[in-house]
């Protein structure tokens, strides 16, 4: 009763299969209007975590702003002192947020960590190194012996991490910690960014249980639901879950038109391969929706097109299957458009142990990293392995073409 869409086809072997990166440039396709200058808005800093920036953005001062003491110390002309050390008169102190008046020559500033350093001055001399090697309370004069000091130390020179007018940050940077606290240090409030992605999450099957609900004899629990929502909040997407939605087309039908309201995207998990029951097959039965082998293990069979104009990914049921599918799909190409969420980091590590690939696929084994530099693969090709996948850390690529691979031998490993 598998009924085949009439805008699709279906291929199973990975003879006709289409290559990863030809599906993975329709998912990019697919979700080009995701970008889009009505899907942007502008965040305070605190809640722009996570997201991609729309512009790049040109620093408006100079970081640091000013030449300041990297110590708690004097401030010097370092010409002042004599290879053996020269006695130098004190001046008043110069706190942090303070501005100060030129430093004479034959005199030594009390300096603060921070604190703008005096015009004249080139050098500080940390506390540690004058004699006596403790602040004097102000006001009393005094002098300070302080040692030879080549001009320039302890001193951060304006402009020495980033000059005004410099790009600060490219479009397209996913802003992390990091990147939004070089903003602030910029002084700027808000920034524009890219709409988070508002993700329709439906899992079916028959079979398939919310966790804790009974099991009865045949049954299994829905472990692909928690691991995709997951996956797409850590990756800064908003997901709507619709919960398990069964074995009846007609009814997924009804609950993709109840619930995609506002949806930037749709994605199903099972049904879409040769089974007699394949429910998201059927239920995209009159939409532009194709259903086709991709040539890698897991994850090959997929469906791609729109529900009533809402991009729609169909990805298959098996729990490993759809999360490769997300990092080798979904992820990349928001990734690329909207700058969020981060690409994920490609590595070379050598296997610690031999595997066997099926030639015609890219094959996506998972690994954990070890201390050495090597990767050990965890459980085997098998996309049912759960248990597997949450011992690893890291997605092993084989790539199409290659059948084994000794112990040794060097791969690129994606960290999860
Ligand atoms: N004759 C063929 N059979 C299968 C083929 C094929 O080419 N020819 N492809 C296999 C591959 S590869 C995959 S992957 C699966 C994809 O199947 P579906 O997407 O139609 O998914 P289901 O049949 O619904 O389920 C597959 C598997 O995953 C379990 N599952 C489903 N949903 C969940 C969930 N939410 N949580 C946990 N586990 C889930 C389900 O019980 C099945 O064991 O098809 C192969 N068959
Ligand atoms: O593609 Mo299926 O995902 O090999 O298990």
């Amino acid at each position: 009763m598998t009924s085949h869409p009439p805008h699709g086809h279906a291929q199973h072997g990975a003879e006709n299969a289409r290559s990863v990166a030809g599906h993975a440039a329709a998912v990019a396709e697919l979700l080009r209007p995701l970008r889009s200058a009505d899907r942007e808005e502008t965040l305070p800093l605190s809640r722009a975590l996570g997201r991609g920036l729309v512009h790049d953005v040109a620093a408006p001062l100079s970081l640091p702003p000013f030449a300041n003491s990297q110590m708690d110390g004097y401030a010097v002309r370092s010409a002042d002192i004599d290879d053996g050390g020269t006695d130098l008169r004190i001046m008043p102190p110069v706190p942090a947020g303070s501005s100060p008046q030129a430093l004479e020559p034959g005199t030594a500033a009390p300096i603060m960590t921070g604190a703008m350093v005096p015009a004249g001055a080139d050098a500080v001399v940390p506390i540690e190194k004058a004699v006596p090697d403790h602040f004097l309370a102000p006001g009393h004069g005094g002098t300070v012996r302080l040692p030879a000091t080549a001009p320039g130390t302890y001193v951060r020179i304006a402009g020495s991490d980033i000059a005004a007018g410099e790009r600060a940050l490219a479009a397209g940077t996913c802003l992390g910690p990091a990147q939004l606290g070089l903003l602030a240090a910029l002084g700027i409030p808000e920034v524009a960014v890219h709409k988070a992605v508002t993700v329709l999450l439906v899992t079916t099957g028959d079979e398939v249980v919310e966790p804790g609900g009974t099991l009865t004899p045949g049954r299994i629990y829905d472990s692909n639901g928690t691991l995709l929502e997951t996956a797409m909040k850590q990756a800064g997407l908003s997901v709507r879950r619709a919960g398990i939605a069964n074995d009846n087309p007609a009814e997924l039908q009804d609950l993709l038109r109840a619930q995609s309201q506002g949806a930037d995207l749709i994605v199903t998990t099972g049904g879409v391969s040769k089974g007699a029951y394949e429910v998201v097959r059927q239920a995209m039965a009159d939409q532009p929706v194709e259903f086709l082998h991709v040539a890698m293990q897991p994850g090959g069979p997929q469906g791609i097109g729109t529900f009533d104009g809402v991009p729609f990914l169909g990805f298959p049921g098996n729990p490993v299957s759809c999360l490769v599918s997300f990092e080798m799909f979904l992820r990349p190409a928001l990734s690329a458009l909207l700058g969020a969420p981060a690409p994920r980091l490609p590595l070379r590590a050598r296997l610690g142990q031999p595997l066997t690939s099926p030639g015609r696929k890219h094959q996506v084994r998972r690994g954990s990293l070890q201390p050495d530099g090597t990767v050990r693969l965890e459980g085997g090709e098998s996309s049912h392995l759960m248990h597997a996948l949450a011992g690893s850390n890291v997605l092993v690529h084989v790539p199409a073409g290659v059948t084994e691979l000794a112990a040794g031998h060097e791969v690129e490993v994606w960290m999860l």
